[in-house]
């Protein structure tokens, strides 16, 4: 399917796959700009994109497995929703967990992102039925 995608700014780069739509669920996104990643300070990184997603679409943001690994930088919102409704400019929250400054260089891949259908669903009240795991929950079935 075709999502509208504006450049908010020359340099921003579209996301892609790094495999290709067959191989991989989640496009790279790419910091627009240099950042000092604090450890224990949330930053907020542009992209320099916005999108138009149709309704019943999200795009969730998630981090990169290797800037984990290596680096210890997430994403402390995980899955990072952007709604259908939203226009404005896709920002990444990046937390550096290690214990020193890690530099984000303008043109990084820094998360990734899927497209993900969602049900938009209403309440209705009334009595539930029964189910063989009732309340329990939390560890109630053992190890
Ligand atoms: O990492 C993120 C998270 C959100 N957004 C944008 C898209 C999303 O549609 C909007 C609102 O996000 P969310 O609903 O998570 O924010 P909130 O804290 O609940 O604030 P709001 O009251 O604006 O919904 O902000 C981003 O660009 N990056």
């Amino acid at each position: 399917m075709k999502i509208r995608i504006n450049r908010l700014h020359a340099d921003a780069e579209l996301p892609v796959y790094a495999h290709g739509a067959e191989e991989d669920a989640g496009m790279d996104l790419k910091s627009l700009a240099d950042i000092v990643l604090e450890p224990n300070r949330p930053a907020l990184v542009p992209t320099g994109l916005s999108i138009e997603l149709p309704p019943g679409y999200e795009a969730q943001l998630r981090p990169r497995s290797g800037l984990a690994l290596r680096h210890a930088i997430t994403l402390p919102n995980a899955p990072a929703t952007i709604d259908p409704g939203y226009r404005g400019e896709i920002r990444v929250i990046l937390l550096n967990l290690g214990t020193a400054p890690y530099q984000i260089v303008k043109g990084d891949r820094i998360a990734q992102m899927v497209i993900a259908r969602y049900e938009a669903i209403e309440w209705e009240e009334g009595g539930l039925n029964e189910s063989t795991r009732g309340s329990g929950g939390f560890g109630s079935s053992g190890r």
